[in-house]
């Protein structure tokens, strides 16, 4: 289970830009989380991401409360989510090659020894051919840098996916085939996913629930 419960966040602490909202995904469920431009669906993904530490409320994953984000927080809760964001270019380092972008998690952990296999795996299931992962971002497209995070993101095998408006700057064909990709991952893997967007008619297609920012509790 990963809860968000009654989560205040934000950029200053006198104006919270997330009020007391609270969340729940069951293990291996996908939940898409819609709401206006604006109202904090990306604050709150970056809470659930551990990676913004919430003024308020918590965190809870798989029935333990998380304390920390970033590097504060215990590797395994860090390791056991998945982010893909929806500008890659913000969060990718541009010095590395999209092999060694996607490899980076595994490296991090200690285990970049064996990451050619995994690398070369993922890079197959998202489409990108062996002379891509030679580039560097600057060098390949935003679709192209965007199959590499979806790759990143999976690396370590996470047992719950945050995709924040990830397809939101693709064309239709590289869209169908990253939510394919996810599809793929949370069938073989029983991963659960929170997609974040203002995209209804996304959301419809590859969740199998649908929560509305106003039905989340959050306080304006
Ligand atoms: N780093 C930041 N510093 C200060 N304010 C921020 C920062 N990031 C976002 N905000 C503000 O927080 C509010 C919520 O932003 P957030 O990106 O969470 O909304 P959102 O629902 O994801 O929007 P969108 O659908 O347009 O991506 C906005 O008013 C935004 O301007």
């Amino acid at each position: 289970m990963l809860e968000l419960d009654a989560i205040t966040a934000g950029y200053d602490r006198r104006a919270p830009v997330v009020r007391d909202v609270s969340l729940r995904l069951a293990p291996g469920e996908a939940v898409g989380l819609l709401g206006p431009s604006g109202c904090g669906k990306s604050t709150l993904a970056r809470v659930a991401a551990l990676l913004h530490r919430p003024y308020a409320g918590r965190v809870v994953l798989d029935g333990e409360p998380v304390t920390g984000a970033r590097h504060t927080a215990p590797r395994d809760r860090r390791t056991a989510i998945g982010v893909v964001f929806q500008q890659p270019r913000m969060s990718a380092d541009p010095r590395l090659t999209l092999h060694d972008l996607i490899a980076e998690p595994l490296r991090a952990t200690g285990r970049g020894a064996g990451a050619g296999t995994r690398v070369a795996e993922l890079a197959g299931a998202v489409g990108l051919t062996g002379e891509l992962l030679t580039r560097r971002p600057h060098e390949v497209s935003d679709g192209q840098l965007q199959r590499a995070c979806l790759a990143r993101a999976l690396v370590l095998r996470p047992r719950w996916l945050i995709c924040d408006e990830m397809t939101a700057m693709l064309d239709a064909s590289t869209t169908a085939a990253l939510v394919a990709v996810v599809e793929e991952y949370r069938r073989t893997e029983g991963a659960g996913l929170l997609a974040v967007s203002h995209d209804r008619v996304l959301l419809n297609r590859w969740c199998d629930r649908i929560v509305d920012w106003s039905e989340t509790g959050a306080q304006r």
